[in-house]
């Protein structure tokens, strides 16, 4: 499909030289043979020279007031048409949310429970790949069978967002399309930066000029908890700077923001670069897999929080923002700021992690103890919830072992191929 803003914006128009003081054109009436002739093809040549030497245009190139024409894989009247339906709610008084991240595991679970309960979603994902793509677009055919259609873009792309603003007025982004990952920042520091900073001001950028604005929500993390100024990681200092950011948007243009730090979220459907994931893929392999212990051989434990806890608290947001007060870039007057913990509440250790799964999958595990890495891995998270009980009614009540036995149901259909219909 070709992007829209391919036809230039007045074709046919271009200026005379009438203008130019006689003088000007006298002087070098003589050179109109040689010297322009010449110029043009030294330009030309140069020209194209450099399209031989520069890298392909990608989107994290036309991020912020890069408002050029490239070529996409959006537009085009029927995709408009998509984007339309996708984001028109169903019922009067629904939400027209925009979903970023929307092939992301906590991103699909929550566009569902949005279109589900009859609000407009329409999805945007970038379909990276740092992970296996393929599930990926497994949850891009669930969303899909539930009517939700997810545009393949990238949040850097501020021509993309602003083309969405156009089409559709959106009055709610919910932002979960960041570089997550711990360990991956000290392979590709680049994509953090990118995604979680670049990406993200992009994003505001392009909110706070819409008109009227939409109360934005995104995912912060439990990596920002208790460690504001000394985060332990790289994706834990992105994460910090997103909320530092957010509030100086909010600050200036009266963007409505609310963050929410997940804490470990698990569940069917999720990301296999975590922990719970792959160790159930190694335990079924008979890999050897590792546990971290402390220095000082103390517990490593995780707040880990099920997917369908999140999914209910994420509606409240929403539902609860105050619209932001600016439009078109100038703010009207104070907006909500706000950033809750979302965890569940009762750290597990990760022995114990690992004896859950021993017993679900029925098989015992290799395992080799290691001293905790220094890329930046925390040793014990644990939220305080009372703000997010008390202002969005979070109330998390699914335990480690209940939610892995979903987490263990899904994979094994998933990986074995079986036709079985999921639970959706
Ligand atoms: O709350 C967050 O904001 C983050 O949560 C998640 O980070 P973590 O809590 O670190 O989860 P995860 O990597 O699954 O490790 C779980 C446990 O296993 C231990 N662990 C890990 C790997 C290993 O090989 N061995 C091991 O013992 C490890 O020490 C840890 O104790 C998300 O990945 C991150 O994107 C972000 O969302």
């Amino acid at each position: 499909m070709s992007h829209l803003d391919d036809l230039p914006s007045t074709p046919g128009k271009y200026k005379t030289d009438k203008a130019l003081p006689y003088g000007i054109l006298h002087h070098h009436r003589y050179l109109r043979l040689s010297k322009p002739t010449l110029w043009a093809s030294l330009f030309l040549a140069l020209f194209f020279f450099y399209l031989l030497l520069s890298p392909p245009l990608t989107p994290s190139r036309r991020n912020l007031n890069d408002s050029s024409s490239l070529s996409a894989k959006y537009g085009g009247s029927n995709w408009e048409k998509q984007v339309r339906k996708s984001a028109h709610p169903r019922s009067r008084g629904r939400l027209t949310v925009l979903d970023l991240g929307a092939a992301e595991f906590v991103g699909t679970h929550v566009s569902i429970a949005f279109q589900r309960r009859g609000d407009g979603v329409l999805g945007l994902d970038n379909f990276s790949r740092y992970y296996d793509p393929k599930l990926k677009r497994a949850r891009q055919g669930l969303l899909d069978r539930s009517g939700v259609f997810v545009v393949e873009g990238d949040i850097n792309d501020a021509v993309l967002l602003k083309k969405l603003y156009d089409i559709v007025l959106f009055r709610h982004m919910m932002h979960l399309a960041a570089q997550a990952g711990v360990r991956y920042a000290m392979q590709n520091p680049g994509s953090y930066v990118n995604r979680n900073i670049a990406g993200f001001v992009n994003l505001l950028e392009v909110s706070k000029g819409a008109n009227p604005q939409p109360a934005v929500v995104w995912a912060s993390s439990s990596s920002v908890y208790d460690r504001t100024d000394h985060p332990a990681s790289l994706y834990a200092a992105t994460k910090k700077a997103g909320e530092v950011i957010a509030h100086t948007y909010n600050h200036i243009y009266g963007l409505s923001l609310t963050g929410l730090r997940f804490f470990t979220v698990y569940g069917p459907w999720g990301r296999p670069d975590m922990a719970y994931f792959f160790f159930t893929k190694d335990i079924l392999r008979g890999k050897t897999i590792t546990v971290f212990e402390s220095p000082d051989k103390g517990i490593v434990a995780r707040d880990f929080t099920y997917i369908d806890d999140i999914v209910k608290v994420c509606l409240g947001p929403l539902d609860t923002a105050e619209k932001s007060t600016g439009s078109g870039g100038k703010k009207r007057g104070p907006a909500m700021f706000r950033i809750y913990n979302l965890g569940n509440t009762s750290p597990v250790p990760v022995n114990k992690l690992v004896k859950i799964l021993e017993k679900l999958l029925k098989m015992k595990a290799k395992k080799k103890v290691m001293p905790l890495p220094r890329y930046g891995v925390v040793e014990f998270t644990h939220a305080n919830i009372t703000l997010a009980q008390s202002e969005i009614g979070y109330k998390p009540a699914v335990d480690l072992e209940t939610g892995l036995k979903k987490f263990v149901k899904w994979y094994l259909g998933f990986y074995s191929g079986s036709k079985k219909k999921s639970s959706w």
